[in-house]
């Protein structure tokens, strides 16, 4: 298959790599947010800084002013600034305590401001791009995906990058800055006494890596049993009329509760070593703590102790414990950031592989528009197949503006693969299809799907109104527009008699409504949406047969002056059509009118009769050929020879 490139909307293949996903976020989505990045690493940097200062000041009071040991002296500070009294260089320690308490304050809140900012923008734009690009691949990567897997992508992946652009760059600044501007602070005071409080420092890293090693895999697999908790629940919920109706709730509450413990055991686990590692840490600063408390007071009491040497005053005592333990502590978060920083790598990594993700459908750039003045459609020798197995092969089909053509058939024959490359949900392998002459794959996809009108078996309704729900794909209608389409449609009646009119909120999927009434309002839409060619994928299927009356009477409407195409296993329903093409196994077996074709007395004309209630049943080896093709279409495996099945199915029909 051709390779696509919806090449105005995706990056170039250079562009396209992995090899360093977090590089990208911050080249690709950072760089619109420079000025909020910037912000927070200055605003972090200065509030740290400036939280340094109280204990140096606490230290250098305590010796210069209440002590009398040494000369009150600041650097950087112009000396002829410093009062001369012990009154005045208190009130200016005071003054440059607070002073930094109200800095570091206003930082901290730009650091806030700025990181915030910065994580939210990021997220925004990768979450819109990640769906916009999403949203733009064929139906073959939808068939492949579960719906539960993407939505983690757009939800779960995209908030674990916030939360390290957020939390995860911040505190790794902060530690850089404390690091540095502690330890430096510690070796200009006294380096002696400053190799013994950092004396913890390797220990911590070693400690904290052996964390991250045995933490790793616990998250990994805690992450895996919630994706599967999740797709179970998910599962559930969606399938919730099957449980009820199979009364199958407790055998899903077991399997519910299973997937559960498998979260909760690995949850456990991973807590277990979570809640030993912090006390361990404790254990370690509270030692270091005790053994620089240890050094300095012997110091302080009986001169320097064993190799050290030189002066140690007790204000500058205090400021060491005062700060070794300020340091001590941005290091236990060490662990939790490369713990986050992991798991955004992990994330960043499925977030661009889904940009990365490529599908099969080519449409050049400046493709043009489709213009269907005559709405001819031509398959001309279409073949196509989902995988390697061929599924539609050698298919002529031509319909004129006004003609309705009827595609029947067993399950699993290739009808509704016939319509969907009209749509262009797939290109076809060989031949073409032809809209006035124009091959499909040769116009742009959005003028081509707005030129084909699709009523399916069982139509979606989106969560909203009523008259948001028909005016989906036609924004622009006006009211009147929106009435006089329900009312070609007949479903105007029903509409008016629900409680809130056309502002009635139809529930998740139009749940509230019944099956025929979600289709007339699907009629709705495609009558306002008013386009050149019909496609009716078995739109009758689910209804009784008065709705399906009113339903036929709408579509009768809806298909004068169109070129249709219809679907259906009720042949009684496209008795009237222009040509019938009967369908067996991706092959066109017999095609004519509804009397042609029971003057042919074959597949048509059994399957008619039995629906006519003219036989009973039908021939045996048809019977046999379709439990084959289900058993294929089900993927189960044929039970050999002709079962007890065909039995059954020939005593009763299809
Ligand atoms: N997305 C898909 N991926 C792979 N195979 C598919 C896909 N959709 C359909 N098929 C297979 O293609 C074949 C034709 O399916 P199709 O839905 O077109 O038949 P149909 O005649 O419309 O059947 P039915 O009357 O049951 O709706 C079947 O064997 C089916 O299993």
């Amino acid at each position: 298959m051709i390779l696509f490139s919806l090449s105005n909307k995706l990056p170039n293949s250079s562009e396209l790599t992995t090899d360093n996903p977090m590089w990208r976020l911050y080249a690709e989505y950072g760089k619109g947010h420079v000025a909020e990045f910037t912000l927070g690493i200055v605003a972090t940097t200065l509030s740290r800084l400036s939280g340094l200062l109280p204990p140096f000041i606490l230290g250098l009071a305590i010796d210069a002013i209440f002590l009398n040991q040494r000369e009150f002296h600041l650097p950087l500070f112009p000396a002829e600034w410093i009062p001369q009294t012990s009154t005045g260089q208190l009130w200016l320690s005071i003054a440059i305590i607070a002073l930094s308490f109200f800095v570091g304050a206003t930082f901290s809140w730009l650091e806030g401001w700025g990181w915030n900012r910065f994580a939210q923008g990021v997220q925004h734009a990768l979450r819109v791009d990640t769906y916009d690009r999403m949203q733009l691949l064929d139906m073959g990567f939808f068939d492949d995906k579960q719906t539960g897997e993407l939505m983690s992508i757009l939800n779960n992946d995209v908030n674990q990058l916030e939360t390290f652009l957020n939390d995860g760059m911040s505190s790794a600044l902060r530690i850089v800055v404390m690091v540095a501007g502690i330890g430096l602070l510690l070796f200009w005071l006294n380096p002696a006494l400053a190799l013994v409080a950092l004396l913890p420092v390797p220990l911590l890293a070693l400690f904290t890596y052996l964390f991250v090693r045995i933490i790793q895999p616990k998250y990994a697999a805690m992450r895996a049993s919630v994706g599967a908790l999740n797709s179970r629940l998910e599962n559930n919920l969606g399938g919730v009329r099957v449980i009820k109706t199979e009364t199958a709730e407790e055998y899903e509450s077991d399997r519910v509760e299973d997937a559960s413990q498998d979260y909760y055991d690995a949850n456990w686990d991973a807590i277990r070593t979570r809640i030993t590692f912090f006390p361990g840490l404790s254990l370690l600063t509270g030692i270091g703590f005790a053994i620089t408390f240890a050094v300095g007071g012997f110091w302080l009491l009986s001169g320097p102790p064993g190799p050290f040497s030189g002066p140690l005053e007790p204000g500058e005592f205090v400021t060491f414990i005062v700060l070794s333990q300020q340091f001590i502590w941005p290091m236990a978060q060490f662990g939790q950031i490369i713990n986050i920083y992991q798991r955004a790598k992990a994330s960043s990594v499925r977030v661009f592989d889904l940009m990365n993700e490529r599908g099969t459908l080519d449409e050049s750039a400046g493709a043009p528009d489709l213009v269907v003045p005559d709405g001819t459609v031509k398959y001309d020798d279409v073949s196509f197949g989902y995988g390697e197995e061929t599924v539609i092969s050698n298919v002529d089909l031509q319909a004129e503006r006004g003609d309705t053509i009827a595609l029947v058939g067993p399950t699993g024959a290739g009808k509704s693969t016939v319509l969907k490359l009209l749509l262009r949900m797939y290109d076809v392998d060989e031949g073409a299809i032809r809209i006035d002459g124009t091959d499909i794959r040769d116009v742009n996809l959005r003028s081509l799907r707005r030129s084909i009108g699709y009523v399916s078996q069982d139509p979606f309704l989106f969560y909203g109104s009523v008259k948001e729900n028909i005016a989906y794909g036609t924004f622009d209608a006006s009211g009147e527009e929106i009435v006089s389409a329900a009312k070609a449609a007949e479903a105007h009646e029903f509409v008016v008699n629900l409680p809130d009119g056309y502002d009635t909120m139809v529930g998740e999927r139009g749940m509230k409504l019944s099956g025929g009434q979600r289709q007339r309002l699907s009629i709705a839409r495609t009558i306002l949406k008013n386009p050149a060619i019909l496609v009716l994928d078995e739109a009758t299927s689910h209804v009784d047969t008065e709705t399906e009356a009113l339903i036929q009477r709408s579509l009768a409407r809806l298909v004068r002056e169109k070129t249709t195409f219809a679907i259906a296993h009720r042949l009684s329903t496209i008795k009237e059509a222009d040509e019938i093409a009967v369908l067996d196994e991706g092959r066109i077996v017999e095609r004519g009118t509804h009397d042609d074709l029971l003057a042919l007395d074959g597949l048509y004309a059994n399957l008619w009769r039995v629906q006519a209630g003219e036989i009973e049943s039908l021939p045996r080896d048809f019977i046999e050929r379709a439990i084959r093709r289900r058993a294929q279409v089900e993927g189960v495996e044929e039970v050999g020879g002709r079962s007890e099945n065909a039995d059954a199915q020939a005593d009763g029909g299809e």
